[in-house]
C-alpha cells in the first residue's frame, strides 16, 4: 500500500510512479478558462433529490474530512445536466488550502478559490461503487467552490461543529439528519467535462459538474477546516491542509457550459 499524499516525495508529482494513470489524458482537476468553454444549449439542468435520513457519519480519513451516506439504494440522487441517468449520493468531501487565496483544485479564468466542496455520485447500472470507478460514466461529481465573504452561508456550521469531534485520523461521528443540498449556491450554472478522481488512484470514471457561482464561508469556517489534523491521536501535529492538487493538462477535451 503506498501512502500518497500531497506534500515532498509522495506529493502529486509522485503518484504517477504507483498509479500510472495519473499521467492519462483524462485527468482532474483543469483549469476552466472562458476561452476554451463551448456553450452546449443542449445541456439539461441538473437536479438533487437528497433524503436527510441517508446521512451516517462524518470523518477525518488524513487527506480530507468526508461525510458519507447510505447508498444501498437510490435514495439520494443527482440527476439531469449531462448524465444518462439518476446517480447514488455516496459521500461529500473537501479539499482546501493553508490561507484564504488558494485551495480549490479546479482553476477558473487563473481564479482560484480557498476550496471546494465535492459530492460523489456513482451510476447504479452498475453491480456496486468498486465497479462504477472502473467505467468511463460510472461517477458523478459535483463540485462547488468555497469563497471567503463577509455573510458565510449558515448552512456550513453544521458540518463545520463537526470538526471538534473529528480532529485526528481515523477519527469518526454520527452526522445524521442532513440534506446536504442546503449548502446549495442560488444559481445551478454549471460547466461539465470527463476527467477522474482527483487523488490516487486517479481513475479516468468522472462526469464532472463545476458550479460557477462559489458558496460564501467566513475566514473562521476555513481556519476551522485547517484545524484538522493528518496525523492519527498521540502522533506528533501535522496540520490537514494544502489536501489539493495541482492543475492537470486538458489534452483534447472540451469543456462544456450550460449558460452564456
Ligand atoms: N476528489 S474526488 O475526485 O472527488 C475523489 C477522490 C477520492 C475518492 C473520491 F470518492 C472522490
Ligand atoms: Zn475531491
Amino acid at each position: 500500500y503506498y501512502p500518497w499524499g500531497y506534500d515532498g516525495d509522495n506529493g502529486p508529482d509522485h503518484w504517477y510512479k504507483n498509479y500510472p494513470i495519473a499521467k492519462g489524458r483524462r485527468q482532474s482537476p483543469i483549469e476552466i478558462n472562458n476561452k476554451d468553454v463551448h456553450y452546449d444549449r443542449s445541456l439539461l439542468p441538473w437536479f438533487a433529490s437528497y433524503d436527510p435520513g441517508a446521512a451516517k457519519t462524518i470523518l477525518n480519513n488524513g487527506k480530507t474530512c468526508r461525510v458519507v451516506f447510505d447508498d444501498s439504494f437510490d435514495r439520494s440522487v443527482l440527476r439531469g445536466g449531462p448524465l444518462p441517468g439518476v446517480y447514488r449520493l455516496r459521500q461529500l468531501h473537501f479539499h482546501w488550502g493553508s490561507s484564504d487565496d488558494h485551495g480549490s483544485e479546479h482553476v477558473v479564468n487563473g481564479v482560484r478559490y480557498a476550496g471546494e466542496l465535492h459530492l460523489l455520485h456513482w451510476n447504479p447500472k452498475y453491480s456496486n461503487y468498486l465497479d462504477a470507478v472502473r467505467r468511463a460514466d460510472g461517477i458523478a461529481v459535483l463540485a462547488i467552490f468555497l469563497q471567503v465573504g463577509k455573510t458565510p452561508k449558515p448552512e456550513m456550521k453544521r458540518i463545520l461543529e463537526e470538526i471538534n469531534a473529528i480532529k485526528t485520523k481515523g477519527k469518526e461521528a454520527p452526522f445524521t439528519n442532513f440534506d446536504p443540498s442546503i449548502l446549495f449556491p442560488k444559481s445551478h450554472d454549471y460547466w461539465t467535462y470527463h476527467g477522474s478522481f482527483t487523488t490516487p488512484p486517479c481513475e479516468e470514471c468522472i462526469t464532472w459538474i463545476v458550479l460557477r457561482e462559489p458558496i460564501i464561508v467566513s475566514s473562521d469556517q476555513m481556519a476551522k477546516l485547517r484545524s484538522l489534523s493528518k496525523n492519527a491521536e498521540n502522533e506528533p501535529v501535522l496540520p490537514l491542509v494544502d489536501n489539493w492538487r495541482p492543475t492537470q493538462p486538458r489534452y483534447f477535451r472540451m469543456v462544456s457550459a450550460s449558460f452564456l
